[in-house]
C-alpha cells in the first residue's frame, strides 16, 4: 500500500473525527433542562464509545461509488461521510466474495490507532482489479491473534459472512445460533442486538435483555454493545432477573435438577390452587351486630366465579370476594326491607305482591322521610349508591376479611415456595434461596399475579444451561417471543440443561424456531481443538468440532502430579486455572490473585493461557465430559493439563510436559 493511499485515507478519517467533535460540541452546548441534559449526556457517551475504530472499512463499487463504513452514520448535508455498518449498503463489506462480488470492486480494511490510519488492507473482487496485491484475511488474523485484554472486543471490523447472515436475519421469532466453542456465538448475538436496535426503532422503547451465565461473563461482554454505539441494553443472569431474592444457599445437584424439571410448573400450580378451600358447611359472618350466613352452595358459586375469571390467584380473589360481598349485601338489604315491613305489620302501599318494596317504593318512602331500620340510621335511598356503600363497608370489615382469607387467601410467592418445602425436601425460609428456587418463586409470582418487566427482544446466551423452569421465567419476560438463543448442546454443563433445542423451545413456540449454525472457531488453535475434541469423541459418536482458523499455537501438554504437589505445580505456570470442584478452593487459597475457576464459572470466557487442573475430578461430575471440553476450549494460545493422581484415558494422546 502506498504512503499516498494512507495519506488520502487519513484526510477522510480526520474529517470524520472533526465531524464527531462538532456533534459533541453541539451536545454539550444544549439547554440546561434536566431531561434534555440526560439525553445529551447519553449522546456524549455514545460518541466517546465509537471513538476507537470509528471508520474501519471502505467499499469501492463497480459503478464508481465509494462508501466508507464505520460504527455510526455521519452526514454532511445529504452526503454520507460514513455509513453505519448496519445499513444495507454496508452489507457487502461482510458478504461479498470474488465469486459473488455484489457490485463491489474493492473492499478495504482500514486499521487505525487512535485517530491515525496505520494500515490499509485491500481485496479486489470481480473484474475491476487495478493490479494491487491481494491481502485478504490479514485483518481477521490480526484480530484473532491479538493479545486478550480481559474484556471481549467487538468484531465489527472482521465479521465473517456466516456470522453476518445471522446478525441480519430478518426472522421475527426465535432464532437459535448453534455452534461449537469459539465460533463467535456470543459475538454474533451481541452484534445482532445492535443491528436489531438500528433496524427496528420500536425496540428502543421496549428494551432488549441479554441473559448470560454469570456476572463475570456479563462483565466480560460488557464493552461490546457500548462500542457499537448501544448503551441501553440490559444484561442479567437468570437469577439476577429477580434482584429482590437473596440467593445464599446451594442445592445438591440432584435437588437442583429436580427443581428445574418442567413437572414443577404443574406442582406449583396445584399448590396455589389447593390454597383455595371451599367450606362444606355454612359459615356465619358477623357484621354490625347482625349474623349473616353464607351457604356451601354460595361459597362454591363465588369460588367458581373467581376461578372462571381466568385471572391469576390474587386477582381472582378480588372477583371471589366481590361475589361473597354481593351475597351478604343482598342479605342485609333483605333484612332492612324486612324491618320496614315489620314496622308496618303488613305490606305498605305500593309494595310488591309478595309484600316487598320495589326500589321505586323505597325511594318514594325515603323522600317522605321514612326511617328504614334503627341501627342503619335514616336512609335516603336504597339504590346502587347505597348498595355500593354497603359493599364497601362489608369489604373493609376485619371479621369478614378473616373469613375470606380462610377460603381464598391472598398469597405471596415466597410463602408458597418457601413454606411448603414439598419440592425441596427442606423447609426453606422466606429470606434465603438457592439459584434453582428463583425460577420457582418467579413461577408462583406469575400464578398469583405479580408484575414483571418485559422486553421487546431477549438474547439467551449459553442457553443450553437453562433448566425448563428457568426457560419459563425467561419466556415470561418476552411475550413477543422475538428472541436470539445462543448455545452449544455439546457444552451443556448444567444438570438441568438442554439436550435438544426442539425439546427446550417446543413448549413455548412449537416448531416455530429456526436454527442457524456457525462452523469456524476463531478462538482455539487447531492443536488445542484436537485434544479437546478427543475428549468428546471418546464419549459421543460422530462428534464434529468446529474448524479452527488459528494454526501454530503451542503444543498443549499434560503432566501427572500427586495430590500434595498440585498448588506448587500450578504456581510454576502463568494463566487462568480451570479446576475440579475438589481442588478449586485449595488453589484459590494457595494462589491468591490468580484467576481460578470451575468449568461452570469459565463458561463463555477465554484466556491466553489456560491450565486445566484435575481432569479426572472434572470428568467425575454429573456433566463431566462437557465440563472438561469447556475447560480446555477456553484457551486462546496455550493449554496445559495438570492431572492429579491419574491421567484419564481421554487425555492419553496429549504430549507429556517437557517430553
Ligand atoms: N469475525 C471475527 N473476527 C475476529 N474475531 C472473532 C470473530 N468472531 C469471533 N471472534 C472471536 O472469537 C472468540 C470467541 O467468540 P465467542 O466468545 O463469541 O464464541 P462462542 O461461540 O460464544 O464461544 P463459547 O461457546 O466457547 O463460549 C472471541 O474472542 C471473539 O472476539
Amino acid at each position: 500500500m502506498t504512503d499516498r493511499e494512507i495519506e488520502l485515507e487519513q484526510e477522510h478519517v480526520t474529517g470524520l473525527y472533526a465531524r464527531v467533535d462538532a456533534l459533541r460540541e453541539r451536545a454539550l452546548a444544549g439547554s440546561e433542562d434536566a431531561d434534555a441534559a440526560a439525553v445529551r449526556r447519553a449522546e456524549v457517551e455514545r460518541l466517546a464509545a465509537v471513538e476507537h475504530g470509528l471508520c474501519f472499512g471502505r467499499l469501492d463499487m463497480a459503478d464508481g461509488r465509494r462508501v466508507h463504513i464505520g460504527r455510526m452514520g455521519l452526514f454532511e448535508g445529504d452526503e454520507a461521510l460514513l455509513v453505519d455498518w448496519r445499513a444495507p449498503v454496508a452489507k457487502p463489506f461482510y458478504t461479498a466474495t470474488a465469486a459473488v462480488p455484489e457490485g463491489v470492486r474493492r473492499r478495504r480494511h482500514i486499521t487505525t490507532r487512535g485517530r491515525e490510519v496505520v494500515a490499509l488492507d485491500d481485496e479486489l473482487l470481480g473484474s475491476g482489479g487495478d493490479g494491487d496485491v491481494l491481502v485478504g484475511e490479514a485483518a481477521l488474523l490480526a484480530a484473532v491473534t491479538a493479545e486478550r485484554t480481559g474484556r471481549m472486543p467487538d468484531v465489527v471490523m472482521t465479521l465473517r459472512a456466516e456470522q453476518d447472515r445471522i446478525i441480519r436475519d430478518e426472522n421475527r421469532g426465535v432464532l437459535v445460533v448453534q455452534g461449537g466453542p469459539g465460533t463467535g456465538k456470543t459475538a454474533v448475538a451481541l452484534h445482532r442486538v445492535a443491528y436489531l436496535l438500528y433496524r427496528h426503532q420500536h425496540l428502543r422503547g421496549r428494551g432488549v435483555l441479554v441473559v448470560g451465565p454469570s456476572r463475570v461473563f456479563l462483565e466480560y461482554i460488557g464493552q461490546v454493545l457500548p462500542g457499537l454505539g448501544e448503551n441501553s441494553v440490559v444484561t442479567s443472569t437468570v437469577v439476577g432477573l429477580r434482584p429482590d431474592l437473596v440467593v445464599d444457599r446451594v442445592d445438591p445437584p440432584e435437588v437442583a435438577e429436580a427443581k428445574g424439571r418442567i413437572g414443577m410448573a404443574a406442582r406449583l400450580a396445584a399448590a396455589v390452587r389447593e390454597r383455595v378451600v371451599v367450606p362444606d358447611h355454612a359459615v356465619a359472618v358477623e357484621f354490625e351486630g347482625q349474623v349473616l350466613e353464607v351457604t356451601p352452595a354460595e361459597w362454591e358459586a363465588a369460588v367458581g366465579k373467581g376461578k372462571a375469571s381466568g385471572l391469576p390467584h390474587n386477582q381472582g380473589r378480588l372477583v371471589f370476594e366481590r361475589e361473597v360481598v354481593e351475597v351478604l349485601a343482598g342479605r342485609l338489604v333483605e333484612g332492612m326491607e324486612g324491618v320496614v315491613l315489620d314496622d308496618g305489620g303488613e305490606a305498605l302501599d305500593g309494595g310488591d305482591a309478595d309484600g316487598r318494596l320495589s326500589a321505586a317504593d323505597l325511594r318514594g318512602l325515603a323522600a317522605a322521610g321514612v326511617v328504614v331500620g334503627e341501627d342503619l340510621g335514616p336512609r335516603a335511598l336504597l339504590d346502587e349508591v347505597d348498595r355500593g356503600l354497603l359493599r364497601d363497608s362489608l369489604l373493609a370489615d376485619g371479621g369478614l376479611r378473616e373469613v375470606l382469607e380462610g377460603v381464598w387467601p391472598v398469597l405471596s410467592a415466597a410463602e408458597v415456595v418457601g413454606g411448603g418445602g414439598a419440592w425441596s425436601g427442606d423447609s426453606g425460609s422466606e429470606a434465603s434461596w438457592s439459584a434453582a428456587d428463583v425460577a420457582l418463586v418467579d413461577e408462583v409470582e406469575a400464578l398469583i399475579g405479580g408484575g414483571r418487566v418485559v422486553f421487546g427482544h431477549v438474547v439467551v446466551d449459553e442457553a443450553q444451561e437453562l433448566s425448563a423452569m428457568e426457560w419459563r421465567m425467561v419466556m415470561r419476560r418476552c411475550p413477543s417471543r422475538f428472541m436470539t438463543v445462543v448455545g452449544d448442546l455439546e457444552q451443556t454443563g448444567s444438570v438441568s440443561g438442554a439436550s435438544s433445542w426442539g425439546e427446550v423451545l417446543g413448549p413455548f413456540v412449537g416448531k416455530r424456531f429456526e436454527v442457524a449454525g456457525l462452523s469456524v472457531n476463531y478462538r482455539t488453535p487447531v492443536e488445542v481443538m484436537e485434544v479437546a475434541g478427543a475428549v468428546l469423541a471418546a464419549h459421543r459418536e460422530g462428534v464434529v468440532v468446529p474448524r479452527s482458523v488459528r494454526v501454530g499455537g503451542e503444543v498443549p501438554w499434560r503432566v501427572l502430579v500427586e495430590r500434595g504437589e498440585v498448588v506448587g505445580w500450578v504456581g510454576r505456570f502463568d494463566g487462568a486455572v480451570v479446576a475440579s470442584d475438589g481442588v478449586v478452593e485449595e488453589l484459590c487459597r494457595g494462589l491468591p490473585g490468580r484467576v481460578v475457576l470451575t468449568a461452570r464459572e469459565a463458561k463463555g470466557l477465554e484466556f491466553d493461557s489456560v491450565l486445566v487442573v484435575d481432569p479426572v475430578g472434572i470428568l467425575g461430575g454429573r456433566t463431566g465430559v462437557s465440563d472438561l471440553y469447556v475447560a480446555m476450549t477456553r484457551a486462546v494460545r496455550r493449554l496445559g493439563v495438570v492431572c492429579v493422581g491419574e491421567v484419564p484415558g481421554e487425555l492419553m494422546g496429549m504430549v507429556e510436559f517437557g517430553g
